[in-house]
């Protein structure tokens, strides 16, 4: 398990990072959620050791993460940076070998991602030549190629089309079912809710929320009610304790507590014949814009580059 104990960074005088904490299990897919500029690819890179903290600690299995560690680390980074010009085979393989993986194995490790990815037939393509969102597999790759201990990658599924998304998502998943801790972070919030067995949402460089899917689901629900019926529904808009969300004819969405919401049931079920009745949950997209509505985002300061070149 990679742990990050009250981890704070400071650019200049700027704060990014403000006691960051969480657990990336693994086995685990962990989602890393935030905005632009909440702190993704600086908590990344700290994990890393591309970056220091200002303050904090990052352990794998409790112990410090030193040089050796992190060789055994998969990285896709945001900026990419992969050859243009090489073969896409040729240089997985070279990454591989980089790695101290043997020729033959690393040509069969890079050969068998580039199948798995849907590459297969590229394999003898330069980079360069293939469009982004192919480059962006052969990126996943890259990070993948080394049979990593601990697999950390930011943004993997932007610029990729859903099928892209689901091949990319199986690999990963076979990754992290191997024992292995993997964290991702997204802006592609319905991947993320598919994915993801944790989540960490981070917003102004501080964590706002962890935990399983689930338990961020039903900790964020609030009372709130999906009936369909064959008859009109719009008669719910007047029973007191309720305020209906949406209302299509035979479906109407509304908040209510319990007792009204099956109270709402019974006169529905009088009327005539109810198709479905049942507690709405909220989606990720919606847990996560009731988290963060009220945090200012970090990049709201100014920052020139020239700022960021010296900060960095
Ligand atoms: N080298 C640097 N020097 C100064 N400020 C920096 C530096 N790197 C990042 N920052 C600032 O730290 C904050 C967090 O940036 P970070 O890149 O970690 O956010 P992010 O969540 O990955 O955003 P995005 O989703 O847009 O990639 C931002 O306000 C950014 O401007």
């Amino acid at each position: 398990m990679i742990s990050l104990t009250g981890i704070t960074k400071s650019f200049g005088s700027r704060q990014v990072l403000q006691d960051v904490s969480f657990d990336v299990a693994r086995g685990r897919l962990t989602g890393f959620v935030g905005g632009n500029g909440a702190g993704k690819t600086t908590t990344m890179r700290i994990i890393l050791g591309v970056l220091n903290a200002s303050s904090g600690e990052v352990s794998l299995d409790g112990r410090p993460i030193d040089g050796d560690a992190l060789r055994s680390f998969g990285y896709m980074p945001e900026e990419r940076g992969l050859y243009p010009k090489m073969e896409i085979n040729e240089q997985l393989t070279y990454l591989a070998r980089l790695h101290g993986i043997d020729k033959q194995g690393a040509t069969r490790r890079a050969d068998d991602l580039l199948e798995r990815l849907g590459l297969g037939p590229r394999r003898k393509d330069k980079l360069e030549s293939l469009s982004l969102g192919n480059q962006q597999r052969v990126q996943v790759a890259a990070a993948l190629v080394h049979e990593p201990d601990v697999l950390i990658m930011d943004e993997p599924f932007s610029g990729l089309d859903p099928l892209a998304v689901d091949e990319v998502v199986t690999v990963i998943g076979e990754h992290a079912a191997r024992g292995i801790p993997v964290l991702f972070s997204s802006h592609q919030l319905e991947v993320v809710e598919r994915l993801c067995d944790d989540l960490v949402i981070i917003a102004g460089g501080a964590i706002r929320a962890t935990g399983t899917r689930e338990e961020l689901r039903t900790a964020h629900s609030s009372a709130r009610w999906e009936l369909e019926a064959r008859t009109d529904t719009g008669w719910v808009r007047g029973v007191p304790g309720v305020r209906v969300e949406e209302l299509a004819g035979d479906t109407t969405v509304f908040h209510a507590d319990e007792a009204v919401a099956q109270q709402v049931l019974r006169d529905a079920v009088a009327r005539g014949e109810v198709t479905s009745f049942r507690p709405v949950r909220p989606t990720l997209g919606e847990i996560f814009r009731d988290i963060v509505v009220d945090v200012p985002r970090s990049d709201d300061e100014p920052t020139t580059p020239s700022t960021k070149e010296e900060a960095a």
